[in-house]
Formats: C-alpha cells, sequence, structure tokens
C-alpha cells in the first residue's frame, strides 16, 4: 500500500538502491560495516544519472555501515557530521539512526574536506554553510540541520540549488532569547555589569551608577515573532507600554498581548527602549542607520539579540558618542566573535554578551532534541515540519498522492525518450490533470517536481527532489505549465483521475506518440494502486507501468501480437503486459508492450523487420 512516507521519500530522498544490496547481506539484525566502494555509495545516494558526479567526488577512504531497520532489513546507516555543540539528548536520537562524527570547532577548510563523507551536517550559529560546503558536499549531502532559528549562516539559494534540504529548530529557544533579552533590558537600565565591573576592580560607585526605570516606559518591540511577542509579554509584566512594529505580524495577535503596531518610523520615534527580534535578511541589513538613529528620541537605549548584521554598527558607535543613544546591549555582532578592538564592544555605555541568547540548558536540550528529530526524519525522507527551503506538503496529501507520485515521475521520464536528438531542446511541458475535486483541492506542486525529475534525471546529471525541482525546471529553461480539468464529483475518493504530460514543440523519434495537436502526448492512470499508461498521442491504450516497455506502431492486421510475443519469446524476454490501440479498424494501431527484461539490440531489430510494423521504440522506466 503506498503511504505517505514513501511518497515523500521519492519527493526527496535519494534512490536508496544499496538497501536492496543489504538486504541480501548477511543475517538480518546484525550490524554490519562496509568498507566504501564506489557501488555501494553511488547507489545510496543517487541514480544513474549522478554517477559522474558521483565518481568525480568519491573520497579516497569513506566508510558505509549497515543498520537494522524494524523490519530487520539492512540498510545503510546515514552518516552525520555535527559541526558544533549540541546537547547529548539530541546526539542520542541521532546515534539511534545514523554514525555520528561530533566535530567541534573545525577550520573552514576542515569542514569543506569532510563534508562531502556525510549525508547530513548540524551547525549552530557558529558554522558558516557557504556555496563552496554545499558544493563539496553535493552528491551525497541531502540534509544540513540548523540547531537554532536564524538561517541567517546558510546558503539558502545553494543548498536549494544542490537539492539539499534544509531544516532548523525554530521553537526550542524561543524563550531562552526573550528571557536573555529581558535580561539584558534590565541589566543594561540598572549598569549591572559596568557596576559589576568596577566594583571588582575595587571601585565603590553608588552615585556614577544611577539608573532609570522601566516602568511606565514606552518599549519598541521590532519583529513581532515568537521572541518579539515573548519579550513583549514580559515587558507588560514589568509595567511597560509596548509598541511594536512588523510588516508581517497579525494586529490580532498584538492586540492579545496588549501591544500596539505601528510603522517603522513610529516606533522607532516613541520609544525609550527599543529591542530588535527580526531575521537578518536583505530587507533589514544595517536597517538601524545613521538616518534612524536620527529618528530615534535622545537618550533611547537599544537592545539587540537578533542579529548584529540589522545594526549598522559604526552608526551605532558614533550614535553613543553624540549621546543620541544613551546604551546598548548587544548579544549579537555583525562579525562573531568581533575584533578584539571592536569601538562597539569596548564603549562603555554598551553592555555585552557572546551570542547567549539561546544559551540556557533547556532551550539546549529542547533545540538538539528538535534539530535531531528534524535531520532523522528528512534522512528518512519525510518532509519535516519545520524545512526552511521546501514547500510544505501536509502529510495527508502526501499520502493520497502517493501512487500519482510515480505515475508522475514515470510520464515524465517516458516522454522525454520520446524526444528525438537532443531532448535539453525541451521547452514546453504541459501537464493536465483531471480530478473530481473542485480546483482549489489539489496540491499539485509534489506532482509538478515529479514530472520535472523524470524529465530532467534521465538527460542530465543534475539529481531532482522536490527541494530544487522549480529551481531546475527555470535553469534548464523548461516552462512547465498545469492546468486542472475539473469533472466535479463529490463522491469520488481518489484525488486524480489522469495526468496527462504533453511536450510542446519538439520532434518525436516515434511519430506515433505526437497528438492532433503536434504536441507528444502521454498519459497516465492508477489502477489498483499502480501506475498505467493509458494514452499514447492519439492511441488508447492500458498498460502497467512496470519493467520497460516497447511502443510499436503498426497496421492493424491480424496476428501482430503473436508475432512480437514470438520473437520476445525466443529471447527469452518475458511480457508482462500487452495492450493494443488503434484509430479504426485496418488502420493504424500501436502496441505496448511491458517487458521485465531489456530486449538486445537484434531482438528489436528483428521487431522493426516485421512487414507491417512502421516504427517501434524501447522505452526504460
Ligand atoms: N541571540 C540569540 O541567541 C537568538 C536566539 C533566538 C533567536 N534569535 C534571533 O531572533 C530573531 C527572531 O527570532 P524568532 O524566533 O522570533 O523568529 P520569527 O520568525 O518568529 O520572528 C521574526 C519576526 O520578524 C518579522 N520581520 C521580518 N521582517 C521584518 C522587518 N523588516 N521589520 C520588522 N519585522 C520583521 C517577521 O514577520 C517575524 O514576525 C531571529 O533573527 C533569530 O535569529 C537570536
Ligand atoms: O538563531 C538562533 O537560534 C540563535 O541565534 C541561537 O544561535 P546559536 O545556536 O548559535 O546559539
Amino acid at each position: 500500500m503506498a503511504t505517505a512516507a514513501a511518497a515523500s521519500r521519492a519527493a526527496l530522498s535519494r534512490p536508496h538502491a544499496a538497501a536492496a544490496a543489504a538486504r541480501a547481506s548477511p543475517a538480518a539484525g546484525a550490524r554490519v560495516t562496509l568498507p566504501r566502494r564506489r557501488s555501494v555509495r553511488s547507489a545510496v545516494i543517487s541514480s544513474s544519472a549522478s554517477a559522474a558526479a558521483v565518481a568525480a567526488s568519491e573520497p579516497a577512504a569513506g566508510r558505509v555501515t549497515l543498520g537494522a531497520g524494524t523490519d530487520g532489513a539492512l540498510w545503510p546507516k546515514p552518516a552525520v557530521l555535527v559541526a558544533e555543540k549540541l546537547s547529548e539528548a539530541g546526539l542520542a536520537v541521532l546515534r539511534g539512526f545514523a554514525d555520528v562524527e561530533c566535530a567541534y570547532g573545525m577550520s573552514p577548510a576542515e569542514l569543506l574536506a569532510k563534508v562531502a563523507q556525510f549525508d547530513a551536517l548540524i551547525v549552530r550559529s557558529g558554522t558558516k554553510v557557504t556555496r563552496e560546503v554545499l558544493e563539496a558536499g553535493r552528491g551525497r549531502l541531502r540534509v544540513v540541520g540548523r540547531a537554532g532559528v536564524g538561517i541567517d549562516n546558510v546558503d539558502l539559494q545553494a543548498a536549494t540549488e544542490a537539492g539539499c534540504l534544509v531544516v532548523n529548530a525554530p521553537t526550542a529557544n524561543t524563550v531562552a532569547a526573550a528571557e536573555h533579552g529581558i535580561a539584558l533590558l534590565a541589566s543594561m537600565a540598572r549598569n549591572v555589569s559596568q557596576a559589576d565591573a568596577a566594583l571588582k576592580a575595587g571601585k565603590w560607585q553608588r552615585t556614577k551608577y544611577v539608573g532609570v526605570s522601566l516602568v511606565g516606559k514606552t518599549l519598541a518591540v521590532m519583529g513581532f515573532g515568537k521572541v518579539g511577542s515573548e519579550v513583549a509579554r514580559r515587558a507588560k509584566g514589568l509595567g511597560m507600554h509596548v509598541i511594536a512594529h512588523d510588516p508581517y505580524a497579525p494586529a490580532d495577535r498584538a492586540r492579545a498581548i496588549g501591544a500596539e503596531l505601528v510603522s517603522f518610523d513610529e516606533a522607532i520615534g516613541r520609544a525609550d527602549f527599543i529591542s530588535l527580534h527580526m531575521p537578518l535578511t536583505p530587507a533589514t541589513s544595517k536597517v538601524f542607520n545613521d538616518e534612524s538613529f536620527a529618528k530615534m528620541k535622545n537618550g533611547v537605549r537599544i537592545i539587540n539579540v537578533a542579529r548584529g548584521g540589522v545594526i549598522d554598527e559604526d552608526a551605532l558607535v558614533r550614535a553613543l558618542d553624540s549621546g543620541k543613544v544613551a546604551q546598548a546591549a548587544l548579544d549579537v555582532f555583525t562579525e562573531e566573535p568581533p575584533a578584539k578592538d571592536s569601538k562597539l564592544v569596548l564603549h562603555e555605555n554598551v553592555t555585552v554578551t557572546p551570542h547567549l541568547g539561546a544559551s540556557t540548558v533547556e532551550a539546549q536540550e529542547g533545540v538538539a532534541i528538535e534539530i535531531a528529530e528534524a535531520v532523522v526524519g528528512a534522512l528518512r525522507g519525510e518532509l519535516a515540519a519545520t524545512a526552511v527551503n521546501a514547500p510544505m506538503v501536509p502529510a495527508e496529501v502526501m499520502s493520497e498522492l502517493a501512487p500519482y507520485v510515480s505515475l508522475a515521475e514515470k510520464l515524465g521520464k517516458l516522454a522525454v525518450q520520446l524526444v528525438a536528438g537532443e531532448s535539453g531542446g525541451i521547452k514546453g511541458v504541459k501537464v493536465v490533470y483531471t480530478t473530481a475535486r473542485g480546483p482549489d483541492d489539489l496540491d499539485t506542486r509534489l506532482l509538478r517536481a515529479m514530472v520535472t525529475k523524470g524529465i530532467v534525471e534521465p538527460v542530465s546529471s543534475t539529481f531532482v527532489n522536490l527541494v530544487n525541482a522549480d529551481y531546475t525546471a527555470k535553469q534548464r529553461g523548461l516552462r512547465i505549465t498545469e492546468e486542472r480539468v475539473s469533472h466535479e464529483s463529490p463522491a469520488a475518493e481518489a484525488p486524480l483521475e489522469s495526468i496527462q504530460v504533453r511536450l510542446s514543440h519538439v520532434q518525436s523519434k516515434f511519430a506515433g506518440a505526437i497528438s492532433d495537436g503536434g504536441d507528444i502526448v502521454l498519459e497516465g492512470r492508477v489502477k489498483y494502486g499502480v501506475p498505467h499508461l493509458t494514452v499514447v498521442g492519439p492511441y488508447e491504450v492500458d498498460v502497467s507501468l512496470e519493467g520497460n516497455l516497447i511502443l510499436c506502431r503498426q497496421i492493424d492486421q491480424p496476428g501482430m501480437i503473436g508475432k512480437v510475443g514470438n520473437i520476445l519469446g525466443q529471447t527469452n524476454v518475458n511480457i508482462s503486459f500487452m495492450s493494443v490501440g488503434r484509430t479504426f479498424r485496418g488502420k493504424q494501431a500501436i502496441m505496448a508492450i511491458g517487458v521485465d527484461e531489456e530486449p538486445d539490440k537484434e531482438t528489436l531489430e528483428h521487431i522493426g523487420h516485421i512487414p507491417a510494423i512502421e516504427e517501434f521504440v524501447f522505452l526504460e522506466l
């Protein structure tokens, strides 16, 4: 029975053919460590298409460990590289599924040298997962796990291009970050760190360190997401008046906490304290600069537990020097760690911590478990709820689309093999879904991705999955349009009746696949859970899409099935399915023959020499 997990595996994973090889190996339940050999690794990570890439990136020495599944079957254990400190609780989850190597404090060069030997990489904010790293891991690295919220240290575009899923742990450190924000707010207002340092240096300075009160003051929360709203909630408890700016936050959430949503200028113009909680993006980079500081009240105080890059740090030093900004409390910096002689860090009105927002015992344990579960799920081929660069397809949608995922990929794969000459020349692909559902009730992203995978993978070295399908199509100039034909019928249970793939403006090596409109047309359905090919060009056929396929176009006349069957039988090629479709009696017909084995060249030529046969093509599935 097809399942959501199976569908998502198809959508996300590299094919796991090694599992089959592994099943043939020693006693179930055993754990075997194999020296890595090219054949094993190629199978683990991919399709034939990427074999060349694999060979090119093959590390000299690597290992594949086989683990046993609940069914006793053996599979190659994935390898996970943990590049920054992760709590034991998370490591235990990872070790239950994968070989785990913790290599903390690697230099960028060390990471580059190592990454190709792993299926997943886990980092915190201290490791830059650059395009170079993702390129180095290409062919094997399937998942990057960010043990925390901010993914500004991961090159998402490069990850998407490589078909590498990025997952994060967005919820477990929210409270820790909010508490740290409040700790900085209160300690800054009362000069705690400065007074502490002075007293330890022997200075008793009660008049120098008179602070300011929080109660009744206005706090502007910039970025009203998870952390921002928790800061707002706590600040309300301290008796502060809270305003917030967030172009994407719903007003009712702010109202529920008692915060007023206002514009950027109003927020920074009215606030006594400004606390930053937005992500670092091109839009927020250095958004606090000379111009914005000028709009603030004199003597404003700023807290940043978001990202250093949202502040122009030189401008902040100027604002502190001029007194425009009375104090700042900073947990994060543009460069981490900041330079030892950083004017900002050394400024007497600045309180600093070394990116400790998420660093509580509780948060680190939560983050470690959250990311470990997300990475294990992704390695299993499930779509993680915290995927950052893949469209989210809910489990129930996955489940019902599972058999159509295979149909979509097979139609794409067959269609591309029908194109004459350079299949790189395909530009227009139309996918037509016939469904009993209403137009908004069918999520086709997964199916579109699988058609793309079917079309692209056989003719390129690109590995395609749900993460990079749209990107890959765009890169190759492949314009994929979709149409839904609705036969609304509330009683129908199946999400789809048929999927049709049409390739326009191409020549075909099999004229019988060309429809009246000049497109290569293939259509299929799912019958009893198995994908079937039901239309080739203008012909109706019915052949199950298992094994390989021979299409023959001939003059409709008696005895053709016997003749072809005989030739295949003579070389022990087993026919799994056969179907004939014709336009009119005695005119042209198409024979679609499913075969378990690939016939040799001579056998195929033999078929071609049958006088009534006008053309034939062998297609791999
Ligand atoms: N210092 C730490 O250790 C620490 C810990 C956790 C989170 N963080 C950082 O805190 C920030 C917030 O984390 P979160 O979990 O609340 O994320 P979140 O995604 O829940 O919230 C971010 C909010 O910022 C808003 N936003 C986006 N662009 C904006 C803009 N131009 N102006 C105003 N608001 C904007 C979004 O709409 C969203 O509501 C992130 O930068 C994260 O990396 C730091
Ligand atoms: O974005 C985050 O989650 C925080 O900045 C925490 O980063 P860290 O994992 O490096 O502590």
